[in-house]
C-alpha cells in the first residue's frame, strides 16, 4: 500500500518514518481486534496535515456536487444504479436473501433507494446502516420501500426497527475517491471501523468528478472492492 505525504507536510513531517516501528502495524492489528486502533504508528504531524488537507477538500467536492441540479444528480444515479447492477452479477449472481446495505441519501448523495427498491423486488434484503454508537462501526438494519423510519445520528434517518443484519454488500457514499480505490467521506471514520470490525464487499458510490489524484491513505483507510461512478465502474480490486 502506497502511503503518500500530503501536500502541506509541516515541520517534523516530512521524511520521518515512524511507520513500522511498532510490532504490529493498524491494519493487522484491526484483523486480530476490531476495535484496536494504535494512533502512535503514523507520524503525528503527518496524521495532522492529511486530516486538514481532507477538511478542506471535503468542503469544496461538497459545495461543487451541491451545485449540481436535481436532473443531473437523477441521471448520475440512474447511470450509478446501473453500473452496479453489473458489479453484482460478476459478484452474487444469485442476490437472493443476500443483505446488500445502501444508504438514506443526505447533502445531495446520488439516490440509490429506487435501486434497493428493485433488488427487494428481487428477493435481497436492503439495508441501511446508522451509528448507533459515536467513534463505532456503523450498525446494520433491514429496509424496505416505505418502512417507517426515525431520526439517527446527525438527524439522517434509519429505519424504525431494532433488527440488526449482517450486509454481504455495503455501499459506501463518496465524498471524494482515488483510483487505488480509496474513500473520503465525512470524517468521522465510520465505515473505515466498519469494514476493519468485518469485511463485506464494499462497493464506493459517488460522481466522476469527486475522483481526487491520490487521498493520501492512512493506515486506517480500507481499499474498497469497487469503485462505481456515473461513468460506469472505476475501479475493480482484486478478489
Ligand atoms: N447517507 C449517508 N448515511 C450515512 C453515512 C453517509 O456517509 N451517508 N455514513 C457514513 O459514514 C454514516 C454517518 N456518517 C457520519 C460521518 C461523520 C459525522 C460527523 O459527525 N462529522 C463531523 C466531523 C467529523 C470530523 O471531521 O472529525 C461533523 O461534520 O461535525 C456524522 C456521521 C451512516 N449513515
Ligand atoms: N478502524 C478505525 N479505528 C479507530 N479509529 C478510526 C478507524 N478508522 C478511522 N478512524 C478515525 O476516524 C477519523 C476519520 O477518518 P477519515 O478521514 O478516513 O473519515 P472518512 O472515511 O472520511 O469518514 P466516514 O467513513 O465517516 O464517512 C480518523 O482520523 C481516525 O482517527
Amino acid at each position: 500500500m502506497t502511503r503518500m505525504q500530503p501536500p502541506t507536510t509541516g515541520p517534523g513531517g516530512a521524511g520521518r518514518d515512524d511507520e513500522g516501528g511498532f510490532a504490529s502495524p493498524p491494519c493487522l492489528a484491526a484483523r486480530i481486534a476490531p476495535d484496536y486502533f494504535d494512533p502512535l504508528a503514523v507520524d503525528a504531524q503527518q496524521a495532522r496535515d492529511v486530516a486538514r488537507w481532507r477538511k478542506a477538500q471535503r468542503e469544496e467536492l461538497l459545495a461543487r456536487r451541491a451545485a449540481l441540479s436535481i436532473a443531473q444528480r437523477q441521471a448520475a444515479a440512474a447511470a450509478i444504479a446501473t453500473a452496479l447492477d453489473e458489479l453484482l452479477a460478476e459478484h452474487l449472481p444469485d442476490i437472493r436473501g443476500r443483505v446488500v446495505a445502501g444508504y438514506w441519501p443526505i447533502r445531495s448523495e446520488p439516490d440509490l433507494r429506487p435501486w434497493l427498491a428493485r433488488l427487494h423486488e428481487r428477493g435481497a434484503i436492503p439495508a441501511l446502516p446508522e451509528v448507533e454508537r459515536p467513534a463505532s462501526p456503523l450498525v446494520f438494519r433491514p429496509w424496505h420501500p416505505g418502512a417507517a423510519m426515525r431520526r439517527g445520528h446527525w438527524n439522517i434517518p434509519v429505519p424504525a426497527n431494532t433488527e440488526t443484519v449482517k450486509p454481504d454488500v455495503v455501499l459506501a457514499p463518496l465524498v471524494g475517491w482515488d483510483g487505488s480505490g480509496y474513500r473520503l467521506g465525512y470524517g468521522g471514520g465510520y465505515f473505515d471501523r466498519t469494514l476493519a470490525a468485518r469485511r463485506p464487499l464494499a462497493f464506493g458510490t459517488g460522481l466522476q468528478a469527486a475522483r481526487l489524484a491520490t487521498i493520501y491513505p492512512q493506515p486506517h483507510d480500507i481499499r474498497l472492492a469497487a469503485i462505481v461512478t456515473e461513468c460506469g465502474v472505476q475501479y475493480r480490486g482484486r478478489a
